[in-house]
C-alpha cells in the first residue's frame, strides 16, 4: 500500500485561483487587498518564505507592502515600522516573519499590531478569540491543515488526532481548531515530556507532526491507513528540507502530506485567505 499524497500545492492553487475572483469583486468596489510583511535581518530562509509571499499576492492581485530592517535594528525602529502599517489604510493585513533577532522582544512586537490586521491570526486577541469560540482570523498553518484534510475527506469528527509539538505557530493552536464543534476530532497533545511518544502515535487515526525533529514519526509507530501530515522543516547539510516523518511512512500510512509541497504552500494560501477577508470586512463596514 502507497499512502495517497495530500497535494498542497494543488489545494492551494485551487483556493488561490477563488481568491482571485474574490479580489475582483473587492477591486470592483474600489478596494485593493494589501499584505504588508516585515522582516527584520537577513536570515536567507526567511527572505525566501516572504519573497514566496510576495509572488503569492502578484498571482492573485493583492498589492505588496514590504518592509525590511537591518539584523541590527531595535525594538523602538520594530515597532515603528508595526505602528505604520497599522495606521497604512493600503495595508489591510500584514505579518511580522519569525524569529526576530536576540534581544528583540516578540510578543511586545506582536501585541503592538492592530489584531485587525493580523494575517497570521496570531496575535493575542485573536489567539484569545479563538478560546472563545468567537470569529477571528486563524493561524494560517492549523487552518490550512484543516483545509487540507478537508480536500481530501479525510474525516476529522471523532477521529483521534495527535499533535507532536507545542510551538506557538502549529502546536498550540492546533488542537483549539480540532475540537470546535465543526471538527469535532478527540486530540492528544505531544511534546518532549511525552513518555511514550510511540504508544500515542500507534493509536492516531492522524498524526500533525510539528516537533522540528528530523525524521521522529517512523513506520512502525503509525497506524496503517492513518493520515500523517509532515509540518517540520529541518535541513540537512546541503540544505535540503528534512521534515518530521521518515519516508517509510508512505508504505503505512492512507494519506501522506509531503515535505516540501504539503502544508508550506497552504499555510501560504491561508494567509492570503486572511488578508482578502479582512479587506471584505473593510469593506462591507
Ligand atoms: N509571522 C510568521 N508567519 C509565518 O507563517 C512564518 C513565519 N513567521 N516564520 C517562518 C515560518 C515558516 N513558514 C513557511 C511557510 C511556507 C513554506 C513553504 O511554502 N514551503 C515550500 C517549500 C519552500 C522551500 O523549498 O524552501 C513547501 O513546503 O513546498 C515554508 C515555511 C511560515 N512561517
Amino acid at each position: 500500500m502507497t499512502a495517497q499524497i495530500l497535494d498542497g500545492k494543488a489545494t492551494a492553487a485551487a483556493i488561490k485561483s477563488e481568491l482571485t475572483a474574490r479580489v475582483a469583486a473587492l477591486k470592483e468596489k474600489g478596494v485593493t487587498p494589501g499584505l504588508g510583511t516585515i522582516l527584520v535581518g537577513d536570515d536567507p530562509g526567511s527572505q525566501k518564505y516572504v519573497a514566496g509571499k510576495h509572488r503569492d499576492c502578484a498571482q492573485v492581485g493583492i498589492a505588496s507592502i514590504q518592509r525590511e530592517l537591518p539584523a541590527t535594528a531595535s525594538q523602538e525602529e520594530i515597532e515603528a515600522v508595526v505602528r505604520e502599517l497599522n495606521e497604512d489604510p493600503a495595508c489591510t493585513g500584514y505579518i511580522v516573519q519569525l524569529p526576530l533577532p536576540k534581544g528583540i522582544d516578540e510578543n511586545r512586537v506582536l501585541e503592538l499590531m492592530d489584531p485587525a490586521k493580523d494575517a497570521d491570526g496570531l496575535h493575542p486577541t485573536n489567539l484569545g478569540r479563538l478560546v472563545l469560540n468567537e470569529p477571528a482570523p486563524l493561524p494560517c498553518t492549523p487552518y490550512g491543515i484543516i483545509r487540507l484534510l478537508r480536500r481530501y475527506d479525510v474525516e476529522l469528527k471523532g477521529a483521534e488526532v495527535v499533535v507532536v509539538g507545542r510551538g506557538v505557530t502549529i502546536g498550540r493552536p492546533m488542537p483549539l481548531l480540532l475540537t470546535r464543534k465543526s471538527e469535532n476530532a478527540t486530540v492528544t497533545q505531544c511534546h518532549t515530556g511525552t513518555r511514550d511518544l510511540a504508544a500515542h502515535l500507534r493509536r492516531a487515526d492522524i498524526i500533525v507532526a510539528a516537533a522540528g525533529v528530523p525524521h521522529l514519526v517512523k513506520p512502525e509507530d503509525v497506524k496503517p491507513g492513518a493520515a500523517v501530515l509532515d509540518v517540520g522543516v529541518s535541513r540537512d547539510e546541503s540544505g535540503k528540507i528534512v521534515g518530521d516523518v521518515h519516508p517509510g511512512v508512505a508504505e503505512v500510512a492512507g494519506w501522506l502530506s509531503p515535505n516540501p509541497g504539503g502544508v508550506g504552500p497552504m499555510t501560504r494560501a491561508q494567509l492570503l485567505v486572511n488578508v482578502v477577508e479582512a479587506a471584505e470586512r473593510g469593506a462591507a463596514g
